[in-house]
Formats: structure tokens, sequence, C-alpha cells
């Protein structure tokens, strides 16, 4: 439950970019209970994106480098597969493919797109070694190619726009996202890792991501895919004051609470929460409650006013 004094929301996110830029929103959406399931929405955050910016003078051309398509990422690969042509309109793009994937072994690139229905072979029969530099520039390069645009700058205004979706659960990955903002990639994650980390980082790769204009979008990685994040900005943004956050943040812990009955194991309930989904890769960040667990964070910042909200860990 959010408690804030409520002025209605008048003005959307200032755009920060000169023109049409595009999310890729994890794909989740769980409802969390007794019932609990998984119920996928990817593309929420980019038709909201899409209304938000400004119509670009040319269309888009969108490259997609996927890092981790494990049980999250390969359901978002599901939903491109099922929803990218009827994006192209809304996004005001010509071309909008997946020309990477990558896992923590391998690296699959194909500049005019990843087979959608094949990939999981692809990857496993015909990928390379990983190599993440070459992984990134391959994006950059396959969206500034497709666009035809005249500037091999990435970063500079234009048609191309190369997009890095980062669903593992690596610090690896996640401490690379500046050198990958600097390449001219926009980031879409729900890794909660960067964002729990030390904030002087994460207001640098605000700052940079600013200079360069570059999104990084993590509304995932709070509340399990719900609009947390940008329901907090947006009270944010037009005076609201936020003054307190209620709620069983972590979906792990509501299924177990919904689960657990006297005469049950605990691990039997946590590998039961695990075998559907619920759970971080490791499920000791959901359960071990250390000031370093990042599903006990909101984070959200405004024109410098960086709030965390640690949460009251119930023992
Ligand atoms: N499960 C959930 O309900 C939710 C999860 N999330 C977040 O989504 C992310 C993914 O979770 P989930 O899909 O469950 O995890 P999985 O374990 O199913 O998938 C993780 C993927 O990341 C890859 N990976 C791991 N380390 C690296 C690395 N260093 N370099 C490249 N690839 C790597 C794995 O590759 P390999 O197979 O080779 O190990 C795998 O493909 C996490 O950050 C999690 O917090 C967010 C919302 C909900
Ligand atoms: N492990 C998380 C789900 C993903 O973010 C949770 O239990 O809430």
């Amino acid at each position: 439950m959010l408690h804030a004094v409520f002025s209605s929301r008048f003005a959307n996110s200032l755009d920060k970019t000169n023109y049409q830029l595009v999310s890729v929103g994890t794909p989740l959406l769980k409802s969390f209970g007794s019932n609990s399931h998984i119920a996928t929405n990817t593309w929420t955050a980019t038709t909201r994106m899409s209304r938000d910016e400004p119509i670009p003078s040319q269309p888009l051309s969108v490259a997609i480098g996927l890092i981790g398509p494990g049980l999250i990422g390969s359901a978002l690969l599901r939903q491109i597969a099922k929803q990218a042509e009827k994006l192209l309109g809304p996004l005001h793009a010509s071309k909008f493919a997946v020309v990477g994937l990558a896992n923590s072994r391998q690296m699959l690139l194909r500049p005019e797109g990843v087979g959608l229905d094949s990939w999981e072979g692809d990857l496993a029969e015909k990928g390379e070694p990983l190599d993440l530099d070459r992984f990134t520039s391959a994006i950059t390069s396959a969206a500034i190619a497709a666009s035809g645009s005249p500037s091999s700058d990435p970063t500079a205004p234009g048609p191309a726009c190369a997009v890095l979706v980062d669903c593992t659960a690596s610090d690896a990955v996640s401490s690379a996202y500046p050198a990958f903002v600097k390449q001219g990639l926009h980031i879409v994650t729900p890794n909660k890792k960067f964002g729990a980390g030390p904030l002087a980082q994460y207001h640098e790769l605000r700052d940079l991501s600013e200079r360069r204009r570059r999104r990084f979008m993590y509304e995932a990685t709070v509340g399990a895919g719900l609009p947390v994040i940008s329901t907090l900005h947006g009270l944010l943004e037009t005076g609201d004051r936020v003054i307190r956050i209620e709620g069983i943040l972590s979906g792990t812990l509501s299924y177990i609470f919904n689960t657990y009955k006297p005469g049950m194991r605990f691990s039997d309930v946590v590998a039961d929460a695990k075998a559907r989904g619920y759970t971080e890769p490791d499920p000791r960040d959901d359960l071990s409650g250390e000031s370093r667990n990042p599903s006990v964070y909101v984070h959200v910042e405004l024109k410098g006013d960086a709030w965390r909200c640690r949460c009251r860990w119930l023992r």
C-alpha cells in the first residue's frame, strides 16, 4: 500500500533524450498469494515509453542484446517473438530485432536477428565463447548498420537504438553498465545488483546516462514487475510527499508466508518457491535479509535527491 498525499499527475517524466527510445520491460508481472503464478507482461514499459517520447524524425532501428536467457530472459524472448511486429508502429521503428544472446558461457551474434524459435539450439550449438566487449560492440554496430545512419557514433542522436537487456543476477554484468552506456547502449534490467550497490555508483551511472542520452530502466528490479518505481517517480515529480510504503516486497517471502503450515519442512517450501520460479537464482538472496539483499530496497531518485528506503525486516 502506498501512503501519499495525492495530487494528480500533471506531467510525465521530462524527456531527457531528443529522440525516441525504447524500453523493453522485464517480462514479469506476478500475482503472489496462495495461488501464486507468474503472468508475463513484457511490453507495458515499452508502450508507456513510446507514448511519452516525441515522435522521431526517422524510423528507429532497434537492436537488442540480451544477456541471461534463463527463466526471465527466455520469457522475454517468447514475448518479443509474439509481439515485435505489433510494436513497430507504436515505436515508430522500422526494425526491432534481438541481434545478440549470451549466457555465462556462450554468445550468439546475428546482426540480422537471432531466430527466436531456434535460439536455444543455436546458442548451444553455434555459440561462441562469451566475450562481453565483443558482444556489446556487436549490438551497437548492428543498430547502426540497420539504421543506415551516416554516423558511426552510437551515442549520436539518430535512428540507431541499441539496447542491452541484462537478465542475469550477476555482479560481473551489472558492474559493466557504465561501460555499456559509454558504448552507446541503453540498459534495461530486472537485475537488482547495480541498484542495490553503493549509492554513489548509482548517481554516477545516472549522470553518465543523462550526459550520453541513454536510458537506464530498472522498474522490474522492484515489486516483481509491478509499476512501483514509476508510480513513485510520478508522485515525487509532482510534489507529492511519500510518507510510508508498506507491503511484502518479496514475492518469495509472500509465497512462503502463505504456504508454510506447521509440520511442513521450511526447506521444502523454499524449494517449491524456487521450482515455481519465484526466487532469485540463489534463494538465499531472498531469505537472508542481510543489508546486501537487493530485494529489501526500493530505490528512487529525482533531480539529485536519492531515496533508498531500507525495509524493516521482520524476523
Ligand atoms: N525469478 C523471478 O521471479 C524474478 C527475477 N528477477 C531477476 O531476473 C534476473 C534473472 O532471474 P532468473 O531468470 O530467475 O535467473 P536464471 O538463473 O533462470 O537465469 C540467469 C541467466 O543469467 C545467465 N548468467 C548468469 N551469470 C552470467 C554472467 N556472468 N554472464 C552472462 N550470463 C550470465 C545464466 O546463464 P547460465 O545458464 O549459463 O548460467 C542464465 O541464462 C535476476 O536478476 C532476478 O533477480 C526479477 C523479477 C522476478
Ligand atoms: N525473488 C524476487 C522475485 C524477483 O525479483 C521476489 O521473491 O520478490
